[in-house]
């Protein structure tokens, strides 16, 4: 018969042998009679001897019944056998064969000639039948896998559909917030309810590489309160983060991976656990547990839940980059508007607010101030004790100026030493007492580490609608008035008046005629001299500026060198100046033979916003003045502001041969200790004592002090200003050195100078 297995192919005669007996008869018995044997077919075989001895043919039962006492040779020949045929041959054509020949019965023979069996037409339909049952068997079957799948292919589809939605309550929750917390939470419920999970949780990574977040859903809050910490990424739901792998456990107390697993976390048994990532960045994991029939999770569960992890994994990555975003955005407008030392508002963000607050005094006809604070002595300090005890003292300035005014009032760092402040709603009263409160905040020194600092502190105030109605008008106006309480000993509070703007105004012109007196050519060079005091003889030469307007008037350098200062003007000028008097001086080398010095004035300016020490070379260098015939004054204010790099060019200066002179001596700091410091070797002590020194004992005894002092430092002093023969007198009596003053001669043009009869000033 023919096996299940072999249904499948295309059956052939060996497949359709009929079951019932075959006698074999061998040749001994073909001269027997043929014996009826029920359902028999008898196979008569050739001599014996072999074993596959030679097959003759077949004799059927009706065949005996037909010629009973016959012997099976006769009813062999009265019955020529039929047609035979091979193992392997198609049952459709045996069958055909069989219809064409009137076979009843048709021996089947193998490869080798050996008789298989019998085919009849029954056991041919026999097996015909067989193979169409199972055709229809086959067919069942696969209707119902058929339908199976399309019931499966439905549920997926569902399921698809309710993660193509919670992906979509996703990005709806991105649309609303960047806050990862939300998001993660909207995420874990859709996905819940997708796989349905008994509960689930999301945790995310820190950049540090530790589970920083945890949101889960399907807990009570008793439950979730039994995890006390995070799990921080180690143990069995690390390998999930760590090696970016899912993990589906059926059991999970019965599997061994499951081991360190918090004892206190809420009772599992199944677990899905998944990875969230992007582009090979792992970002946390998922994990689900215990579907509510008690089933494990699938592989079609874990292929959702994957699906699901990379949607929440691309949302993370547009929220932690949207984030940024927001961030860098945040950071910029910090900058933007806020002073990055001390966290005040800065310039810009005033000037916003105070055009909001013009706006509201405007509509409701209220009052408003601007002041303008700059600190008096702060530059001083920070030059000498560096910028990093310069930034604290500011933003201690910043904390007493915040505790000293009122809630409304808005404190903004303009930059450097610079605040302002905006009072909204104050009148003129109101911020007068303002302006005395914060002048008075100051008069307790700062302590910044184990020093204490005095600063002072300069105010300027306008307000509206009175000095003007816009916010750059009154920033400006407030600037004026805060200028003019500086030129007015500083530490003291001014309101704009008109008369200011007109001195600032003079200023600016004077500033624009100063610009044009440089193209113009309209500065000269005098020179004033110096005498020694001993021999009357002329010894040196102060180079002082001139300014002849186009008008023909002299301008003083006392009202147009601070200007210069202010604007920068003083570098070309200075420059200039120096230039010239050199050039002078290089001739009077060449034609006298006495050498006479040359000394020139030098502003701090200058020192700091110029390579002083290159333009010196590079000036003697053009002229041939020797170095060691020029004198370069200097004020104390440079020395005491202890700037490193000011006496690294004083120091350069003088390896070339350069002298320097301190100016005005006496009427700062007069302190010689400092000047000990630098390569100085004269002092000029200033008119001012020189003046009074013969009626005013006192000034005498001053001077004296300081020609005592100078002498046990080794350093030359020049009197400045004698105009009187007594005045000179009583230095000579003093043992001064050298003068210099109306009484000598006053500045004079270089050809006056260089006129002078050979250089010996007579005795009077
Ligand atoms: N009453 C009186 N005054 C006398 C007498 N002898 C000299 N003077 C004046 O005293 C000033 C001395 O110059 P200074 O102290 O360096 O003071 C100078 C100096 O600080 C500055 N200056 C002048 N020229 C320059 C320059 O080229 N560059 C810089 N940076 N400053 C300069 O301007 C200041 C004023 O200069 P000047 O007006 O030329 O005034 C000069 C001079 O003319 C006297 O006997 N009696």
């Amino acid at each position: 018969m023919v096996g299940t297995q072999d249904l499948a192919r295309d059956l052939v005669a060996a497949d359709a042998l009929c079951n019932i007996s075959m006698v074999r008869v061998t040749a001994d018995q073909r001269y027997k009679p043929g014996h009826l044997a029920p359902y028999g077919v008898y196979a008569v075989f050739a001599e014996e001897g072999t074993p596959e001895a030679e097959f003759l043919g077949l004799v059927t039962e009706q065949d005996i019944a037909a010629y009973p006492q016959r012997i099976f040779a006769d009813l062999l020949r009265l019955n020529p056998p039929s047609g035979r045929v091979p193992a392997d041959m198609p049952l459709a054509l045996l069958g055909q064969s069989m219809e064409a020949r009137e076979w009843r019965t048709v021996p089947v023979m193998d490869a080798h000639g050996t008789l298989l069996g019998v085919v009849t037409r029954a056991s041919w339909l026999a097996a015909l039948l067989a193979r169409q049952q199972w055709l229809l068997e086959e067919t069942r079957k696969l209707n119902e896998q058929i339908e199976l799948d399309r019931q499966h292919k439905e549920t997926w589809a569902v399921r698809l559909q309710n993660l193509h939605d919670a992906a979509r309550t996703l990005l709806r929750l991105l649309s609303h917030t960047t806050i990862e917390r939300d998001l993660l939470q909207g995420g874990i419920e859709a996905l819940v309810k997708v796989i349905q999970a008994r509960y689930g949780a999301i945790g995310i990574l820190d950049s540090e590489g530790n589970l920083s977040q945890f949101v889960y859903t399907g807990l009570s809050a008793e439950e979730a309160a039994q995890i006390h910490e995070f799990p921080k990424g180690r143990g069995l739901l690390g390998v999930v983060i760590q090696q970016d792998v899912a993990l589906r456990l059926e059991n999970i107390h019965a599997d061994a991976r499951s081991a360190g697993f918090p004892a206190n976390h809420p009772p599992m048994t199944s677990l899905l656990a998944v990875p969230v990532s992007h582009m090979g960045r792992v970002y946390g994991r998922i994990y689900l547990s215990d579907k509510p029939d008690g089933e494990p999770f699938s592989a079609e569960d874990e292929l959702l839940t994957r699906s699901f992890a990379n949607s929440l994994s691309l949302v993370l990555d547009n929220a932690r980059r949207l984030e940024e975003v927001q961030l860098a955005r945040h950071r910029l407008d910090l900058i933007a508007h806020f002073d990055a030392l001390t966290g005040l508002p800065n310039r810009a963000l005033l000037m916003e607010r105070l055009d909001q607050a013009l706006g509201v005094a405007q509509r409701n006809g209220t009052a408003l101030s601007v002041l303008m604070l700059d600190l008096d002595n702060f530059k001083r300090i920070n030059d000498a004790r560096g910028h990093e005890q310069g930034d604290q003292l500011l933003n201690k300035v910043a904390e007493r100026l915040r505790y000293t005014l009122g809630d409304d009032d808005l404190l903004a760092r303009l930059g450097g030493d610079e605040f302002a402040i905006l009072c909204a709603g104050r009148g003129h009263e109101a911020t007068a007492r303002l302006a005395q409160n914060v002048l008075a905040s100051f008069k307790t020194p700062f302590d910044i580490l184990n020093d204490q600092f005095f600063l002072s502190v300069s105010i300027g105030v306008a307000c509206y609608p009175a000095d003007s109605d816009s916010a750059a008008g009154l920033i400006r106006k407030a600037d004026t008035a805060m200028y003019q309480a500086k030129d007015s000993g500083k530490n003291s509070a001014r309101f704009f008046t008109a008369d200011m703007d007109q001195a600032v105004q003079m200023r600016t012109r004077l500033e624009a005629q100063l610009r044009r007196a440089l193209d113009q050519n309209e500065f000269r060079v005098y020179f004033q001299p110096q005498v020694d005091l001993r021999t009357h003889r002329i010894v040196g030469a102060e180079a002082l500026i001139r300014w002849v307007r186009e008008d023909g008037s002299m301008c003083p350098p006392s009202e147009f060198i601070p200007v210069a200062e202010e604007t920068g003007l003083i570098t070309p000028i200075g420059e200039w100046v120096l230039r010239q008097a050199c050039t002078e001086a290089a001739r009077w080398q060449r034609l006298s033979a006495t050498p006479v010095s040359l000394a020139v004035n030098l502003s701090a300016y200058q020192f700091r916003h110029q390579d002083l020490s290159r333009l010196v070379q590079e000036i003697l260098r053009e002229t041939g003045l020797p170095a060691q015939m020029l004198e370069l004054e200097i004020t104390e204010s440079l020395l005491v502001q202890d700037d490193i790099s000011v006496g690294t060019t004083m120091q350069d200066l003088r390896h070339l041969g350069v002298h320097f002179t301190v100016d005005d001596f006496g009427t700062g700091y007069s302190s010689l200790s400092y000047i000990r410091r630098f390569p100085v070797e004269t002092i000029k002590i200033d008119q001012s004592f020189i003046r009074y020194c013969v009626q005013d004992h006192s000034a005498a005894t001053l001077v004296e002090a300081i020609l005592a002092m100078a002498s046990s430092l080794n350093l030359r002093v020049v009197a400045e200003g004698v105009e009187t023969i007594e005045q000179r007198e009583l230095l000579r009596s003093l043992r001064c050195g050298y003068a210099q003053g109306y009484y000598f001669g006053r500045p004079m043009p270089a050809e006056d100078f260089a006129a002078l009869p050979a250089l010996a000033m007579g005795v009077a």
